[in-house]
């Protein structure tokens, strides 16, 4: 059975929007890392980040994913820009049986959409240094993905990523 969706990507490749497009459609709960972590503290992430620094966020995404992968329900995950670049999340996300999809859009793209945001990720560093962020950080989104999703458009994505669970659930013989 399959448990969860989880969507991975740099940060504003969409994961927030087409995650709450795809719970809709399949009737899944729809969660955000970052969300969880932010109820769990009383904390916004900017003021985490501030006071506690990366590291702890860090500690904090990890058990956002254990708190998410042992509850019994079927739910769309939005993962924070960073979560799948670090292997214990990836880890247990496969093993709870998970699906992971990669949403691979350009560094142009994205820039475009979170450069006037207050992702401290983005106060904190040059344009220049977050495209060095990205490329490093795609080979991990591409290792760690079981579908990788190139399209612009929010509605043909969400038909992907259904047809592409559809498809893992058809045994290869019936595959067309
Ligand atoms: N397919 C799309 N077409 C046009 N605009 C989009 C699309 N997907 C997302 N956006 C816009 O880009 C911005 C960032 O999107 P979103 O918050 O969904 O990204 P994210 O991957 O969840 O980012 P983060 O990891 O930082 O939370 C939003 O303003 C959203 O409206
Ligand atoms: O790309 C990242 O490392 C981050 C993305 C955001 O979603 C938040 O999780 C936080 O700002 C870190």
């Amino acid at each position: 059975m399959l448990h969860n969706i989880v969507l991975c990507g740099f940060m504003g490749s969409g994961k927030t929007t087409i995650g709450k497009m795809l719970a809709g459609h399949l009737l899944f709960t729809y969660v955000d890392t970052d969300d969880v972590i932010e109820a769990s503290t009383g904390m916004t992430v900017p003021q985490i980040f501030e006071v506690h620094g990366e590291e702890h966020y860090r500690d904090l995404e990890h058990a956002a994913v254990q708190d998410l992968t042992s509850r019994n329900k079927s739910q769309v995950i939005a993962t924070g820009g960073g979560m799948m670049t670090f292997e214990r999340n990836v880890e247990l996300f496969h093993s709870h049986g998970d699906r992971v999809i990669f949403l691979d859009i350009p560094f142009d793209v994205c820039y475009k959409r979170i450069k006037d945001s207050d992702r401290p990720l983005v106060r904190n560093n040059t344009p220049e240094k977050l495209r060095e962020l990205y490329n490093a950080r795609r080979d991990l989104y591409l290792k760690a993905c079981d579908q990788r999703i190139t399209g612009l458009d929010s509605e043909a994505i969400v038909r992907e990523i259904i047809q592409g669970i559809e498809l893992s659930y058809t045994p290869e013989s019936e595959r067309f």
